[in-house]
């Protein structure tokens, strides 16, 4: 029967839809109903008089939605599960496929048989060929948000609802169908309704990123956001990268933002979006390095990258590849994986360094406990990040400690943390310490020799008890992570000069593994052309190195090991302008090793240029108030006890370590 109100509603409908709605504007929900009511009438020669009965599919063609979009409706059951317990009240939650065909719903059955007869089921088909303008429908012609709230509904049987929907894309950009909240006894406005519009948004985004996680769990995933804090529980910014740093995937917020087109607030996807194939570096302001270095070094608060298309700084995290070998960088979609390829890419044909890494290969997530022992510079940290990745633990946290660099009177506090009031001037919350950083991951304790034997006896306790206890608190905080040690000290004569706890020497030193310096690797051309890739590709251009340069870097003795050749080469490359790097544009130390014998070795970057150019002594030598002389020769005074050291200069020992890496002092070996 043709009733008053539905008479007016079928006049009101003819009148809008008898003119083209103007072009498509961001947000205009009006727009889009104007829109679909013309398409229902000049297209679909629909009458919004009518009062339609439900389309509903039959029970195989829903069987056959369900398998389509399988692995995917996994993951938006989960999201609609979640909507719904955040908000019972909402609505009434569907989910459907592209074609409109309502896969799944959950809500409360209190309006019994009149969700049947609205079609708020599943197998019914909310495409606007069978249901004219409605939220589901109109979503998937737009492939936007939009709500479609009573009479802006185009049949008239439909009026009594109210719609929310938005559209879901899996992680490649795919059209994947709707999820709408629909309400029977619905509010009366638009506003009342906002707290449903913004749920089926934001739950659309999280089933997206959830979807994009999963699909890109091999790769690195970089994600971005405004609020640090938030980065890790939602973010709807999110690209995936291979191990180069080119842009595999994105998600429609990132292609939205990130694009290069800011007005677009259309999202465009797959092989046709604006991000697919860029390197990172031309999308923010970094490389994958400068993000995998700010990982490492800064707190969650201080990381941040800024983007091209708009000049935003936005905070940063990246979440590591879960189930395949970490090699430190994102892996290659091509990349053949092996569990083990941070590992394996650590050295080229040198036996002893294939020694240690079978031996590396077979012992981690084997619960020993792991010493690395080697000079300065030879890599200690890279293998025992490498061990980390290639573990069951690479997807948590790695948390480097330099026990030597951190001042002893805040190595207590930093490595157990302290709670709230425990020190004037501490954070008001108290903080979190490092080894708690690590739970679930692993902690590198740097220069272990070098801790003081008070804090040796509580990271005994850590290491036997698994539980750590904050500066002022009264209960221990249990903790699951894997240890590794290093130090270029040999630890065995630190205990026999009481300076080390042997208990704790066991504890540590379940295999002991010893890193060859530098001058003894049978690899070392290896170790120079990776270098110089990894340095060159920074700068975009990747020079050749001549005989004459390569024969010195072949015999040169490398007291700074590896650091030191990565600090020559990337001097080498500020300083040559050719295509190939020749001997003169090496660091003085390394064309004249027996000038600078005694010299400052390893400051190949800090050289004046006039060290470079003539053939003189290094300043640094010849000069008594030249802070590094002043340095080595208080070290060598104390015997390179760094604490005694840094009491007599007035420093503390952090400063110490930072000058003697400014000025490359290396230790003697034999200490
Ligand atoms: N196998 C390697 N491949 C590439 N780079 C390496 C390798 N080993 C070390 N490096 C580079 O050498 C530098 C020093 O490495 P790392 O900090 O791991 O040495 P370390 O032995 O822990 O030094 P220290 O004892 O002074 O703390 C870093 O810049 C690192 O990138």
């Amino acid at each position: 029967m043709f009733v008053r109100s539905d008479r007016d509603h079928f006049d009101r409908v003819m009148k809008v839809a008898a003119t083209p709605a103007p072009p498509l504007k961001t947000g205009d929900n009006q727009n889009i109903i104007h829109r679909s009511w013309f398409r229902c009438i000049n297209e679909l020669h629909l009458n919004p008089g009518e009062k339609p009965a439900p389309h509903v599919e039959t029970a195989d063609r829903l069987s056959q939605s369900c398998e389509r979009i399988g692995d995917f409706l996994n993951v938006a059951r989960a999201g609609i599960g979640q909507l719904f317990k955040q908000a019972p009240d909402v609505g009434y939650v569907l989910l459907t496929d592209a074609d409109g065909v309502v896969v799944d719903s959950l809500g409360t059955d209190c309006w019994g048989d009149s969700l049947g007869e609205a079609g708020l089921l599943a197998g019914a088909n909310w495409h606007e060929t069978y249901a004219g303008t409605n939220g589901i429908g109109t979503c998937i012609h737009e492939r936007t948000a939009l709500t479609c709230h009573h009479d802006e509904h185009f049949f008239a049987g439909n009026i009594s609802l109210s719609c929310d929907s938005a559209p879901l894309f899996d992680a490649t950009g795919n059209f994947m169908g709707v999820l709408n909240v629909s309400a029977l006894p619905t509010p009366t406005s638009h506003g009342n309704y906002s707290l449903a519009a913004y749920l089926t948004m934001f739950y659309s985004q999280v089933i997206e990123g959830a979807s994009f996680m999963r699909h890109f769990r091999d790769c690195w995933i970089l994600r971005l956001g405004t609020a640090s804090e938030l980065l890790e529980v939602c973010t709807d910014m999110m690209l995936a990268l291979d191990r180069d740093g080119t842009i595999v995937g994105a998600t429609s917020t990132a292609l939205r933002q990130l694009g290069g087109d800011p007005s677009n607030s259309q999202p465009q996807h797959g092989n046709a979006s604006s991000l697919a194939d860029r390197h990172l570096s031309e999308v923010c302001s970094c490389t994958p390095d400068e993000v995998w270095n700010m990982m490492r070094t800064q707190s969650t608060s201080e990381r941040h990258v800024l983007t091209t298309a708009d000049g935003q700084i936005l905070c940063a995290s990246v979440v590591a590849p879960r189930t395949v070998a970490r090699t430190g960088k994102p892996q290659s979609r091509a990349t053949t994986r092996s569990d083990y390829s941070a590992l394996n890419e650590l050295a080229g044909d040198d036996q002893r360094m294939t020694h240690l890494l079978d031996h590396a290969r077979r012992l981690v997530d084997k619960q020993v406990s792991i010493f690395v022992r080697g000079e300065t510079g030879t890599g200690k940290e890279v293998l025992a990040r490498a061990c980390h990745l290639s573990s069951e633990r690479a997807g948590k946290a790695f948390i480097a400690v330099n026990c030597a660099a951190l001042p002893e009177t805040l190595i207590e506090s930093e490595l157990f943390g302290y709670t709230a009031g425990t020190f004037t001037g501490g954070r008001g919350k108290g903080k979190k310490g490092l080894i708690q950083q690590a739970d679930g991951g692993t902690l590198f304790l740097d220069e272990i020799g070098d801790m003081p034997l008070h804090l040796q006896t509580r990271l005994l306790r850590v290491l036997s008890e698994r539980e750590v206890l904050p500066l002022g608190a009264s209960t221990h905080v249990p903790v699951d992570l894997t240890v590794i040690s290093a130090s270029h000290r040999d630890l065995r004569k630190l205990i026999l000069e009481g300076l080390f706890r042997e208990d704790l020497f066991y504890r540590l030193c379940g295999a002991t593994l010893f890193l060859p310096p530098l001058r003894d690797r049978q690899d070392r051309s290896h170790i120079i052309s990776r270098l110089l890739e990894q340095e060159s590709q920074k700068l975009g251009n990747c020079p050749h190195i001549a005989d004459d340069a390569m024969e010195l870097l072949m015999r040169y003795q490398w007291p700074g090991n590896v650091r030191e050749l990565r600090n020559a080469l990337r001097f080498a490359l500020a300083i040559t302008d050719g295509p190939s790097i020749h001997a003169e544009h090496l660091p003085f130390e390394i064309r004249f090793p027996g000038a600078a014998a005694s010299g400052a070795g390893g400051s190949a970057l800090l050289d004046a240029p006039q060290l470079w150019e003539t053939h003189s002594p290094p300043l640094a030598e010849t000069d008594a108030n030249d802070p590094a002389v002043k340095l080595r020769a208080c070290l060598r005074q104390n015997k390179w006890n760094i604490t005694a050291a840094a009491a007599e200069l007035g420093l503390c020992r952090s400063s110490v370590y930072r000058q003697m890496r400014r000025f490359g002092i290396v230790p003697p070996t034999h200490i």
